[in-house]
C-alpha cells in the first residue's frame, strides 16, 4: 500500500499548484471561453436582428431575399456553436478546435459577402474584433488560437481581391501592418503565460519543501508525530493491513544525565539512523513520536515480519554500539519495543494505545526486548 498520507498531500499541493502544463491551459480556456463565445454570440444576435437595429440594413442595401434568410440560418449557427464552445472548455476541450475552426469558417464566409456582395463598411472591424479577441483568449493554446484566426486571416485579402477585383497594395499594406499587430501581440501575451506557468513550477517546490518540513521531525529527519497521526487515520479508514510498532530508548533519561543534552540529541538521531536502515519497504515509516519514542507503521507485515523487524532494530543497535554506562541492560543504547496489529474497526487512537500497552509489556519484561 502507498503511504495513503502523501497521496492526500499531493492532492492539496494540485490544488494550490498546477500539476502539468495543460492543467493550467485547461484553467485558462474554462475562464476566457465563456468571454470569447459571449463576443461571438453577441455580434451573431446583432446580425441576426440587423434590420431593427439598423433600420432595414436589408433593404438599403437590397440584399437579396435568399442571401439574407442563409445569413439568418448562419448567425443561428454561430450561436449554437458559441454555446457549445463553453460546453467544450468545461469538458476538457475536446472538439473545442473543430468547434473554433467551424466558427471562424462561418463568420468567413459571412464576412465574405458583407464585404464582397453587401458592401458593409463595418465588416472589416468586425472581422478584427473578432480575431483580437480570440487572441486574448486563446494565445496560451495556439491550436485553437490558429484554427479560429487562419480561415478569417485568409478571408482579408480574399475579400478584398473580390471586392476591388484585384489585388490592391494599400489593402496588403495594411494587411501585414494587422498581421504583425497579431505575431507580436501573441508572443507578448505568451510570455506572460510562460512566466505565470515559471512561478506555477517554483511554487509547487516551495510547497513541497514546507510540505515535507512540516511532517518531518527536524532532529532526526523522520516523520514528525503529525505525519505519524495522518497515516494511522488514514490506513485504518481504508481497513489496510499494518502494524504499528511503538519504541521508547531505555532509560534515556540517565543517557541525559550522564553525557549531557547533546549527546542525548545526536543518540536519538543514531537511533533514528538504525530505525530507518532496519525497515525495507519504502513504503514503511519511522516516525518520532515524541522525545525518545519512537513509531514504525508496516505495510502488509505478519507479526513474525514484525518481530523480524524488531530483532534487526536490536542488532542494528549494537552495531552502532552507541555507548550507555547507565543503562542497566547493556553497555549500548537498547530499545523496548510495542507490537501491534490492526483489527477490523479499530482507528489511530486504538492502535497507538495498543502499541504503547505492548511497550509498557516489554519494558516489564526487562527492556531490551519486544511484546506484542
Ligand atoms: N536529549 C534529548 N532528550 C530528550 C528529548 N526529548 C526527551 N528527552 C529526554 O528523555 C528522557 C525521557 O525520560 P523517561 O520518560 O523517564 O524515560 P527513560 O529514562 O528512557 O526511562 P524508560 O523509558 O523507563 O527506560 C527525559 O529526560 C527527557 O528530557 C530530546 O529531544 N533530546
Amino acid at each position: 500500500m502507498k503511504p495513503v498520507n502523501n497521496e492526500q498531500r499531493l492532492v492539496a499541493t494540485q490544488e494550490i499548484a498546477w500539476a502539468r502544463r495543460e492543467d493550467m491551459v485547461y484553467r485558462g480556456l474554462v475562464t476566457s471561453i465563456p468571454w470569447m463565445a459571449l463576443v461571438n454570440l453577441c455580434f451573431a444576435v446583432m446580425v441576426y436582428f440587423r434590420n431593427i437595429l439598423f433600420n432595414q440594413i436589408d433593404a438599403q442595401y437590397s440584399v437579396a431575399p435568399q442571401l439574407a434568410r442563409m445569413m439568418d440560418i448562419f448567425m443561428l449557427g454561430i450561436c449554437l456553436l458559441s454555446l457549445s464552445l463553453i460546453v467544450a472548455a468545461w469538458r476538457k476541450f475536446r472538439w473545442l478546435s473543430g468547434l473554433l475552426i467551424l466558427l471562424s469558417l462561418i463568420w468567413s464566409v459571412s464576412c465574405f459577402y458583407f464585404i464582397v456582395h453587401w458592401r458593409l463598411p463595418f465588416s472589416w472591424p468586425l472581422i478584427t474584433i473578432l480575431m483580437l479577441t480570440a487572441l486574448s483568449a486563446l494565445y496560451f493554446y495556439p491550436r485553437g488560437l490558429l484554427a479560429y484566426l487562419l480561415p478569417l486571416w485568409i478571408t482579408l485579402p480574399l475579400a478584398s481581391y473580390f471586392r476591388n477585383q484585384g489585388f490592391s497594395i494599400n489593402f496588403f499594406a495594411v494587411w501585414a501592418i494587422f498581421t504583425l499587430i497579431l505575431v507580436c501581440g501573441y508572443f507578448v501575451l505568451r510570455r506572460w503565460f510562460d512566466e505565470a506557468w515559471r512561478r506555477n513550477q517554483q511554487n509547487k517546490i516551495l510547497i513541497a519543501r514546507l510540505d515535507a518540513l512540516a511532517h518531518q521531525d527536524v532532529l532526526t529527519g523522520t516523520a514528525n508525530r503529525r505525519a505519524l497521526e495522518i497515516l494511522l487515520n488514514q490506513a485504518s479508514g481504508q481497513n489496510a493491513a499494518f502494524s504499528l510498532m511503538m519504541l521508547d530508548v531505555d532509560y534515556f533519561k540517565r543517557y541525559n544525565d550522564r553525557y549531557g543534552h547533546q549527546a542525548g540529541d545526536e543518540c536519538l538521531a543514531r537511533v533514528a539512523q538504525a530505525l530507518k536502515n532496519a525497515v525495507r519497504s519504502p513504503d514503511d515509516m519511522v516516525a518520532r513520536y515524541g522525545g525518545e519514542e519512537f513509531a514504525i507503521v508496516l505495510f502488509d507485515a505478519t507479526d513474525n515480519a514484525c518481530e523480524d523487524v524488531a530483532r534487526r532494530i536490536q542488532q542494528a543497535l549494537l552495531q552502532a554500539a552507541i555507548p550507555h554506562e547507565d543503562s542497566s541492560v547493556s553497555k549500548f543504547v537498547t530499545v523496548s519495543t510495542g507490537i501491534a496489529a490492526y483489527r477490523a474497526g479499530q482507528n489511530a487512537q486504538n492502535m497507538l494505545a495498543k502499541a504503547d500497552e505492548a511497550l509498557y509489556r516489554a519494558k516489564e519484561k526487562g527492556r531490551n526486548g519486544w511484546s506484542r
